[in-house]
């Protein structure tokens, strides 16, 4: 399916009704660290958003691991999730990465945050996964720097668990159901979070903007 900008809706790279959504997460990233959004996408990323769907690439999930290069390992009893990384070969991934690619050079104009590049994959959570408290990035090691994760699931009901916690430093955890059109953001180094068991399927792009390119390949 060709995912190109919305006919006459203009596209966000000529920005447009995102610039308000990107201002909001800047002053809640500057505020408190993080943005648990949910208050409505525009048409363009609603669109982006949606065009995942058909193109959630059944055959190339595999089992997500955790740590990075040489200490990557699968641990189940942390992590049950299924994974299929974003390249930007197939249309509607390209338009996402483009999109996050909008938020990145805006946060660095009103962040001054230096964010290099942006990773990001499909996530699959079936019945029963969940992926403990964690951090993103290793404090120190100047990474991955913003985490942004976006749900796609219609029809979440209140019982299906899998929420996303974040942990502030400073205040109480907070929830969020991963229903479609939520954004969750956070600062990769300094957010633990989790996710909830879940009691049906859950579908997510989770992606990390980063300070410096990536050394090795993505597994
Ligand atoms: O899907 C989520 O809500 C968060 C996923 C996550 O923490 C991760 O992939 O690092
Ligand atoms: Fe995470």
């Amino acid at each position: 399916m060709p995912l190109s900008p919305r006919p006459g809706r203009g596209s966000s790279l000529e920005g447009g009704a995102d610039q308000r959504l990107f201002e909001h997460i800047a002053r809640e990233l500057e505020d408190k660290g993080y943005c648990l959004y949910t208050g409505g996408l525009s048409d363009q990323l609603d669109y982006i958003l949606a065009g995942q769907l058909p193109e959630f690439p059944a055959r190339d999930f595999r089992p997500a691991r955790i740590g990075r290069e040489k200490t990557r390992q699968k641990n189940t009893s942390i992590r049950r999730d299924e994974i299929s990384w974003i390249t930007g070969e197939r249309p509607a991934g390209r338009a996402w990465l483009d999109w996050a690619d909008e938020l990145r050079l805006y946060l660095n104009c009103r962040l001054f945050l230096g964010l290099t590049s942006f990773e990001s994959h499909y996530a699959r959570y079936g019945e029963g996964d969940f992926y403990r408290r964690h951090l993103d990035a290793f404090p120190g090691e100047a990474n991955r720097v913003l985490s942004l994760v976006a749900y796609l699931n219609h029809d979440w009901a209140p019982g299906d668990g899998g929420e996303i916690i974040l942990y502030p430093d400073a205040a109480a955890p907070v929830a969020t159901a991963p229903a479609f059109g939520t954004l969750a953001i956070f600062l990769a180094e300094e957010m633990p979070h989790e996710v909830l068991p879940c009691r049906t399927e859950r579908l997510s792009i989770a992606g990390w903007f980063r300070v410096r390119p990536l050394e090795t390949p993505l597994l």
